[in-house]
């Protein structure tokens, strides 16, 4: 039996957006009852969490699925947890104030916070059109994207409040419904990755934190009432917006949204947009691995 009092901190990355409070809302208070002291959460934006965890500032954390990808030689997936859509994500959205055909030919703005979206917004163009705009990272800011481009990629909450209030002319494409269109199947923006030496120098934290996420998971879920309750109070737009919008996502890492992210990175790796195939492993194979040397 491992000591975990002996083993080091672990830092947790917990993306700051809404989309992440059904596996996040309880997560500290899951936590507690384990008797866990060594672990900590820092926040961010996706692009900022992929980078602290490429870095191992973090040890563990929901990164893009894209930046997964990247190094997943370097990480493991932690099972049954992961930010997807299938069919709509209401958060990762599209602003056009022209017809598509004509922004494809032109130029979209698309927000620095991201990794997963902005590909599947190239692979997309590309792959559904034919052609892909020339793309220019800015802040999320709708109106300042507008006034440098013909549209605006925005995820997470700024995508939200965005599509309250679009502005007059403005067109709204749900970029997950778009992927489905095309291929006909789900789409996985984020997932829960641990930093490989993490899982081997801190195993029963690890283990502990990944208890505690799969709990308040469950309790957020079974209790959608209240979280929309907590989320029309902080953001505003109405609780029957925010039910709908955490009945919309999906939460576990099933072989359906396995598929899907399977063949998004498929594609990346076609358009050169990933450097390798991707083969990702699961967390705790590597203990399992070691148990049997
Ligand atoms: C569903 C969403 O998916 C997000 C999109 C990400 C990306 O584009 O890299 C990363 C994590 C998720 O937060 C959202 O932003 O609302």
């Amino acid at each position: 039996m491992t000591d975990m009092a002996a083993e080091r901190e672990i830092t947790v990355g917990r993306i700051d957006y809404a989309n992440i409070w059904p596996i996040f809302d309880r997560f500290e208070e899951c936590l507690a009852e384990t008797g866990v002291r060594n672990v900590r959460v820092a926040k961010g934006v996706p692009a900022t969490l992929n980078r602290a965890l490429s870095e191992g500032t973090i040890d563990i954390a929901a990164i893009s699925s894209f930046a997964y990808g990247q190094r997943f030689d370097e990480y493991e997936l932690l099972p049954e947890l992961s930010v997807s859509a299938d069919g709509e994500v209401m958060s990762v959205l599209l602003f056009l104030k022209r017809p598509l055909e004509e922004a494809l030919r032109g130029r979209i703005a698309v927000t620095t916070a991201s990794a997963t979206s902005v590909n599947l917004l190239r692979i997309v163009m590309q792959g559904r059109y034919g052609r892909c705009p020339e793309l220019i990272a800015m802040e999320p800011d709708l109106e300042a994207m507008l006034e440098r481009a013909d549209g605006a990629l925005l995820i997470g909450d700024p995508a939200i409040r965005a599509s309250w209030r679009p502005g007059p002319g403005i067109e709204v494409l749900d970029a997950a419904r778009m992927w489905k269109e095309w291929t006909g199947l789900g789409m996985t923006f984020a997932v829960f990755a641990v930093r490989r030496e993490a899982a081997r120098e801190a195993p029963e934290t690890v283990r502990r934190v990944y208890e505690a996420l799969a709990e308040s998971k469950r309790r957020a879920l079974a209790d959608i009432e209240g979280l929309s309750r907590k989320a029309a109070g902080r953001f505003g737009g109405g609780e029957d917006y925010w039910e709908r919008y955490f009945r919309t996502l999906r939460y576990g890492f099933g072989p359906q949204e396995q598929e899907g992210l399977s063949y998004y990175y498929d594609c990346a790796f076609r358009m050169g947009l990933l450097e390798r195939r991707v083969a990702p492993a699961t967390w705790p194979d590597h203990a399992a691995a070691r148990v049997n040397e």
